[in-house]
């Protein structure tokens, strides 16, 4: 079982001196209950979030009612931010920790029914809610978000908004407006961002992201044309956006995240398309230079 408090994940350090998600049984978390004088029923606030590869089920469960500090000298591990998680999460368990967050969230804030304002129960694994005056069943929702990596065959273009840990870029994003297909959705927020024609598209990956409010991403490849590659940065929404060189994509790839000074160009994490879209472009730059 994956801990959380108030939607932090409970992070353990390893003996390589990485961090993974601790990951608890269940009568690990019933005894932390006991020991703290919790009420055994908040077990029953868990959610299956998975299945592992050895067949046993994956929960998550928030145990923000309870005192941090004590749960976390019992279980030897902190509670950290998520954002700061992606980080420091080396292994492939980020994704479940996003998903288990993603899941609390949506049960902390979906009480009640927004169609009729009575009181939702949740069922057994945390996978739905139901109305209890109108049986109205409510799901999980993600919003779909377009993210892009726009190249003008030699160089790419990468964005920071206001709130990004200092130095760090990112590709170019944004929400899709309702009606829009993904690829109307994406030459508009490259118009919007940076001012430029996207000429042509083509679909990466997908992954779901627990931010805002869980979006489902959208990741693709555009191209504009050479000839017209001037950027009119929308500074309401981005504190900058610049074309890079392959050689600084590159150099900007192999650092390490740590403390002091940040380096002049630094990326989102592994986890984060993103990076799996900076990384696709490098590629294909080196196949064809
Ligand atoms: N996983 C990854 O690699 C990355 C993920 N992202 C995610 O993409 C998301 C969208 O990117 P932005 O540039 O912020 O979007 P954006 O360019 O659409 O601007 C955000 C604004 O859109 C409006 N908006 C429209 N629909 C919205 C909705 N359903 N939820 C919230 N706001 C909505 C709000 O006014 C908000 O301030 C971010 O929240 C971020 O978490 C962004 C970059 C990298
Ligand atoms: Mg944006």
């Amino acid at each position: 079982m994956f801990l959380f408090h108030r939607l932090n994940p409970l992070l353990q350090n390893t003996e390589r001196g990485t961090f993974r998600p601790a990951t608890l049984t269940c009568s690990d978390v019933q005894s932390v209950l006991e020991n703290l004088g919790a009420d055994g029923s908040l077990l029953k606030e868990s959610v299956l979030i998975g299945c592992s590869e050895q067949n046993q089920a994956e929960f998550c469960l928030d145990v923000g009612r309870l005192d941090q500090a004590a749960v976390e000298e019992m279980v030897t591990g902190s509670f950290v931010d998520l954002r700061k998680s992606f980080f420091l999460l080396s292994g492939a368990e980020a994704p479940l920790v996003a998903k288990g967050q993603a899941l609390l969230r949506w049960h902390q804030t979906s009480g009640f029914s927004s169609a009729t304002g009575q009181p939702t129960r949740r069922n057994q694994a945390g996978s739905q809610r139901v109305c209890s005056s109108s049986g109205i069943i409510s799901y999980p929702t993600m919003c779909p978000v377009v993210i892009v990596l726009v190249s003008d065959g030699t160089r790419c273009v990468l964005g920071r908004q206001a709130a990004f840990p200092r130095g760090m870029y990112s590709a170019l994003a944004g929400f899709c407006d309702m009606g829009e297909s993904l690829e109307e959705a994406l030459c508009r927020e490259v118009a919007e961002e940076v001012g430029l024609e996207v000429l042509s598209v083509s679909y990466s990956s997908s992954q779901h992201w627990p931010f805002p409010h869980s979006s489902f991403m959208l990741g693709c490849h555009a191209s504009v044309s050479p000839a017209h590659t001037q950027l009119i940065v929308d500074r309401s929404e981005l504190e900058d956006a610049r074309w890079f060189s392959l050689q600084e994509v590159m150099s900007a790839l192999q650092v390490k995240p740590r403390r002091g000074d940040p380096p002049p160009l630094w990326l989102p994490p592994k986890h984060a398309i993103a990076h799996r879209l900076i990384t696709e472009w490098t590629q294909l730059m080196q196949t064809v230079s």
